[in-house]
């Protein structure tokens, strides 16, 4: 039950991004693992323009996607591709985070809900929005070699409640493959990792993008496994070169901790569920919220 988390510095060109999976895939079969992971953008970063970004999408039965179906199909390897630019209209993708099983078929798409528009502090302005259409549907947990796995996509990282769903729909595992800036890196990857692992008593493994992609885009690396407890498995580090990490899931370990500490059962619904999404509908407090 062996996961690979993997780490690459996309670009434009498919064929050299294909290249550099295929290495990541022999990697993790040569370390015994079931399943690679693969960061947000793994098979296209474009320059600035977000109009190069929506022309290359595609739909997830073409040729493009098909190529890493292939790849899984030849290594006998689970991959999480995550962040795949799907072709939603002529105007705009959705940021789609897809399973494929280790006969290349296609068996979970989740379709990222959080979009990053953000002026970042001491960086750049992204605006996800301009080429991406938000999916609105928390993905149905895959039962896979290595658990059960619940899906997300880099920025989803902020938004606990969504792991919670995944954790109160059976998760063990949740991936979030991302593309991480390296001033929100640095200030946040490890901390809001290691808090969702601990919150939902999941391993959280994060496939990541690492150093220069073009002339303005840079990502933080570290991709990382991190187990129910918090504790960090693996850090690939913030080199720019491709590379893997391993780590173990144990199931055993996680039913005992759950046990012991049964968080989901504590967790006052009851509650929490008006108190989160129902109140505040006077005008002060609304605006407070919707800040
Ligand atoms: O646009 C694409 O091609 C793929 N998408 C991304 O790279 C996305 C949106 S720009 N990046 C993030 O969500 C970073 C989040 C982040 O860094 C944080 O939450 O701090």
């Amino acid at each position: 039950m062996r996961v690979a988390v993997g780490q690459m510095t996309s670009t434009s060109v498919h064929a050299t991004n294909l290249h550099i999976a295929n290495e990541l895939c022999e990697r993790a079969k040569a370390a015994g693992a079931a399943m690679l992971a693969l960061p947000e953008c793994f098979a296209f970063i474009g320059g600035s323009e977000a109009k190069e970004t929506v022309a290359q999408a595609t739909a997830l039965n073409d040729e493009p996607f098909g190529d890493f179906q292939g790849l899984a199909r030849r290594h006998g390897l689970w991959l999480s591709c995550g962040g795949f630019h799907e072709r939603a209209s002529a105007s705009k993708v959705y940021n789609s985070h897809v399973i494929v099983d280790a006969s290349g078929s296609i068996v979970r798409a989740y379709r990222k809900c959080h979009l990053f528009d953000v002026s970042i502090p001491g960086g750049a302005v992204l605006m996800e929005s301009k080429t991406t259409v938000p999916g609105d549907a928390v993905a149905e947990v895959v039962e896979t070699p290595v658990g059960r796995l619940g899906l997300t996509t880099c920025y989803d990282l902020r938004f606990p409640e969504l792991f919670t769903a995944l954790a109160r729909r059976g998760a063990e595992v949740i991936l979030v493959p991302s593309a991480f800036t390296v001033p929100t890196g640095l200030a946040h990857w490890h901390l809001l990792l290691r808090a969702r692992a601990v919150e939902t008593q999941c391993y959280v493994a994060a496939a990541a993008q690492v150093g220069t992609h073009n002339a303005k885009r840079r990502s933080f690396g570290h991709a990382l496994a991190v187990d129910p407890w918090g504790d960090v498995l693996a850090d690939a580090g913030g080199e720019a070169s491709p590379a893997i990490v391993c780590f173990d899931v144990d199931r055993d370990k996680l039913a005992t901790l759950r046990a012991r500490m049964p968080i989901q059962k504590h967790r006052r619904q009851d509650v929490l569920e008006l108190a989160l999404f129902d109140r505040g509908d006077d005008e002060e407090t609304a605006a407070a919220r919707d800040y």
